[in-house]
């Protein structure tokens, strides 16, 4: 089982890329930069990471960026995470990134989106990967900073493909960045915020109408209200599900008493994905193989969450039709080598 999950074309949808910046990463930019680390080597500062919940993990990841200065960096950054993508089988990301956390630093939208968009296109060349980018609002900061940002990302408005709500989830609900979420629907982008991660169902619900999004970034606390269940699963509505990411923040004690295999069995449109991976401890695959430890999925429930995750993506028809292709070639390879 291993080797097929290993092997099963994969698209991710809730990364977020500063969430990828691995420890030796770190150390190299903080050189080339010249900013110093308050820490000797990358594995002092892996011991670091000693984080219980959502608000003690995010003091780290803001605090981890601060290496991050040049388009150079971005683009590093960003082909670390593609190169990996290309080993796990990954063919299509979509990928959030802060620029709030980078612009608070005097770092401009443009150099954010040069390294971003730089390291999209050879990823495509190189890899013949496809992704897009998600613009994630801090929903920690005022909602004028949001509208802010959106207006420094308008000449970007057609390299983004999306708007995304993320940062410390109690006591900020969404329906604040109402106004910033019709803007992102004026400029064509798709909408998405993470809902229900650590906060309750209410805040998803008031995600989908106050924002109207379409696909909700965890939402595993959705099984707290029957009636957000029914709506989302007769709505088919997608969850960029993160199960390492819910046992490292606490959401869940460990994988097995998570809820990842009720919300399959209510039929929900579930998807795995792997979050901040470099602080984790684990990639897309990683959080499949935990996945499978816990739960003994049968290889037709793998193809069904890696189907949701090609149809939750924001992919045009005809890419999306290539991933199904791809996987469905993956699966025939399988059953062959079952029955030879
Ligand atoms: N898991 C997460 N929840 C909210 N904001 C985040 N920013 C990066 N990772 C996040
Ligand atoms: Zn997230």
């Amino acid at each position: 089982m291993n080797e097929f999950l290993s092997a099963l074309p994969k698209a991710e949808l809730h990364l977020h890329i500063e969430g990828t910046l691995e420890p030796e990463l770190m150390f190299i930019l903080a050189e080339r930069n010249r900013i110093h680390l308050p820490y000797a080597s990358p594995d002092l500062l892996k011991s670091a990471y000693d984080f219980h919940n959502l608000e003690q993990f995010l003091d780290l990841y803001y605090q981890g960026t601060s290496v991050l200065q040049t388009a150079n960096d971005f683009y590093d950054l960003a082909m670390a995470y593609f190169a990996r993508c290309d080993v796990e089988h990954i063919l299509h990301y979509e990928v959030f990134f802060d620029p709030q956390a980078h612009i608070r630093r005097g770092i401009s939208m443009d150099i954010i989106m040069d390294g971003l968009t730089g390291a999209q296109q050879d990823a495509w060349h190189h890899y013949g990967a496809s992704s897009g980018l998600i613009m994630s609002i801090l929903r920690d900061l005022p909602v004028d900073d949001a509208l802010e940002t959106l207006k420094l990302a308008k000449p970007w408005q057609h390299e983004i493909i999306g708007i995304g709500l993320d940062s410390a989830e109690k006591g900020n609900p969404p329906g604040k960045f109402r106004t910033a979420f019709e803007i992102a629907d004026e400029y064509g982008w798709h909408r998405v915020a993470h809902a229900g991660e650590e906060g309750p169902a209410e805040y998803i619900w008031e995600a989908l109408n106050e924002l109207k999004i379409r696909r909700i970034d965890h939402g595993v606390r959705c099984v707290e209200d029957p009636k957000l269940v029914d709506y989302l699963v007769k709505h088919q509505v997608p969850l960029t599900v993160c199960p390492l990411s819910n046992v490292r923040l606490g959401v869940f004690p460990d994988i097995a008493q998570s809820n990842f295999k009720q919300l399959l069995d209510l039929g929900l449109c579930v998807t795995v994905n792997s979050d901040d991976p470099a602080y984790f401890g684990g990639y897309l695959t990683q959080n499949m193989l935990a996945i499978q430890d816990a739960f003994e999925l049968t290889q037709p429930q793998w193809i069904q969450l890696t189907h949701n995750s090609i149809d939750a993506s924001f992919a045009p028809a005809e890419r999306k039709q290539a991933l199904k292709q791809r996987l469905l070639s993956t699966e025939v390879e399988f059953q062959q080598r079952a029955s030879a």
